[in-house]
């Protein structure tokens, strides 16, 4: 439909106009965007009412930061870029952390913001927000444009659709000065200016020579592994996964988001025997998985001694040998890539050796069993295991709901408790283990699947967003977040000898976050108890209504973050104690 802004009253000269507002609206409309995450200010206020009223869904957040995070994992979810608008310069560096991370997760996401007076920026002459915010923006995301001209609004969107998603998905910045939206222009040029764009990320098929040459190499091995990233998870080719997967006969192991994407519950499932199949896999198929920190790069020990050979799967070129040597890297999108090894396999495929697959089952079984009875504690106040063992129940129940995790022992212990069923069902930290997702994440994932969200929270993290909970409630929406409440990051029992300030990890001793969402008209809960937690996660499950539940967790469990490399140093005299 054709936004006519007003008509120009020149006697005999009148026309239909529009102006820079009604084309940006235009321009997302016609590219099928139908959501945008915002906070809104000057100069982008009017954009959000006008969009709203244009039938565009726009949900307001309290910080830009939040709704940057929505953003980005809406184009996790979708496959089309989130859209996060802020105003100028500390909207948009506090959107910009956002867009650093949508590009480091290769999610695909545009940043638009309002900025101020170019002629008044360039000459530095104090404009309100005053601000370069392209040239901040460039270097933290894949593409950075600025439209100066109403009539370049169609082209400078189309821009920003294609680089978010087409390669290897990122953030993109747009810059918009608020003069742009008042321009005006003729209506039917306006429309005539927009473009829709075709084939946004069109396949990139692999050679069949590098199909070839990986399915080689995966049928020598004599104990091979399947990695799975979250780039598996984004390419919505879950059906072709895991036919090959399965077809194979190769254990896989999922990267956290890559959880789901088969069951965790799947005989080839090798999650729960992780040192063991890293150490002792003579192949590694790697499935838009990067060999980043997370995997130790693909070396030391927890690679294990023997030789290995590295096969690698991604849309980016570059990612190729970036930690180790690949031998076989097979470039292409990952449906496209999987689909074709799925043909070159045929029906003559023979599984890797029973010695193998039986002692990564075997494996599993033990550290399965070794698990479980922790999991079944009802102690209270409540250790991480007995609150996760419930929890671990809940997703079982409801496999569609979405679980979004962050935290220190919150994150790494419910990664391996809480089985996922379901692809893109596990939304968490990242590549960067940013605390600060949970809200955004968790009201971007039910609004654009319909699911409801069970968001498990450490305290600590959930800090960072918490003030979302008014969104939340505001927006009515079917998300619980259980507060893993344990007085303090990764523990509440630190105790400061120098002097009369709380040590610098803990937090208000029996602090009662459940009220925060009571503050809001929110279903609050105090959970003293994995059977009382129980109680309160299944009603708000039930009910789809608004819920906090604050888990007292004993503030002696829990325990600091150690387990990444050598990234936690500690001080030469620290060690001498
Ligand atoms: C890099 C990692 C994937 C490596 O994790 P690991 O702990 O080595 O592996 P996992 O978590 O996958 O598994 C741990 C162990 O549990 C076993 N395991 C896994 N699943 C199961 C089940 N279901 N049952 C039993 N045992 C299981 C698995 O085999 C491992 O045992 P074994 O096989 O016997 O070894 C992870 O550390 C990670 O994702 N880290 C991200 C952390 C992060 O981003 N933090 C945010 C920073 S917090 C912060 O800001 C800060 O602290 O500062």
């Amino acid at each position: 439909m054709l936004n006519t802004a007003t008509k120009s009253e020149a006697p005999g000269t009148e026309q239909e106009l529009t102006d820079g507002f009604h084309l940006v609206i235009d321009a997302l409309k016609l590219n099928g965007i139908n959501t945008i995450y915002n906070v809104p200010g000057i100069p982008i206020t009017d954009l959000g009412r006008m969009a709203q009223a244009a039938g565009i869904r726009v949900i307001s957040f309290r910080h830009e930061q939040n709704a940057g995070y929505a953003a980005g994992i809406a184009g996790y979810l979708t496959k089309k870029p989130g859209v996060c608008l802020t105003v100028s310069a500390p909207g948009f560096l506090n959107g910009l952390t956002a867009l650093a991370h949508a590009t480091t997760n290769c999610y695909p996401m545009i940043l638009v913001s309002g900025s101020s007076e170019r002629e008044i920026v360039d000459l530095q002459q104090g404009d309100y927000e005053e601000m370069d915010q392209l040239a901040i923006a460039k270097p933290l995301c894949k593409a950075a444009y600025r439209v100066l001209h109403a009539q370049d609004i169609g082209i400078g969107f189309a821009r920003a659709i294609r680089a978010a998603v087409s390669g290897r998905p990122g953030g993109v910045y747009l810059d918009l000065p608020a003069k742009l939206f008042g321009q005006v222009m003729n209506a039917e040029a306006g429309q005539k200016s927009l473009v829709k764009v075709i084939d946004a990320a069109p396949a990139q098929i692999p050679s069949p020579a590098s199909v070839k040459r990986a399915l080689d190499v995966l049928k020598s091995a004599k104990r091979p592994l399947i990695i799975l990233g979250k780039g598996a998870a984004y390419a919505q080719a879950d059906e072709e996964i895991k036919s090959f997967v399965e077809k194979s006969g190769v254990p896989f192991l999922p990267m956290s988001m890559a959880k789901g994407l088969l069951p965790d519950t799947h005989p080839q499932c090798a999650g729960a025997a992780r040192s063991t199949v890293l150490k002792e896999s003579d192949v590694v198929m790697l499935i838009g998985a990067r060999l980043n920190w997370l995997l130790s790069h693909g070396k030391g020990k927890s690679w294990g001694e023997a030789p290995k050979k590295f096969i690698q799967v991604d849309i980016e070129p570059k990612e190729m040998d970036s930690n180790v040597e690949i031998v076989a890297p097979v470039v292409g999108d990952i449906g496209s890539v999987v689909s074709a090894f799925n043909q070159a396999m045929g029906s003559g495929w023979t599984a890797p050796p029973a010695e193998w697959t039986n002692a990564v089952s075997s494996k599993r079984e033990e550290n399965v069993a070794k698990m479980a009875p922790k999991l079944m504690n009802n102690k209270s106040p409540m250790d991480y295991h007995g609150a996760l063992g419930v929890l671990k129940n809940v997703i079982k129940d409801y496999p569609e709901a979405i679980l979004v995790n962050e935290g220190a022992n919150t994150l790494d212990l419910a990664r391996g408790v809480i089985d996922m069923y379901k692809p893109r069902k596990r939304l968490d930290v990242g590549t960067w283990g940013v605390m600060g997702i949970g809200m955004g994440q968790a009201i971007a994932a039910t609004l654009e699947t319909g699911h409801p969200v069970l968001a498990v929270e450490g305290d600590s993290a959930f800090g960072f967003s918490g003030m979302e909970v008014e969104t939340i409630c505001r927006y009515n929406l079917p998300i619980c977040v259980v507060i893993f409440n344990n007085d303090g990051i990764y523990r509440g029992t630190d105790v400061n000898g120098a002097n009369s300030d709380p040590a610098t990890t803990v937090f208000v001793k029996g602090a009662r976050y459940d009220k925060m969402m009571e503050a809001f008209g929110g279903v609050g809960v105090n959970a003293t108890s994995p059977d009382e937690l129980k109680r309160a996660v299944n009603e708000a499950m039930a009910s789809g209504k608004p819920t906090l539940i604050n888990a007292v967790i004993d503030p002696a469990a829990g325990s600091e973050s150690g387990r990444i490399g050598n990234l936690n140093p500690q001080s030469v005299l620290q060690k001498k104690k």
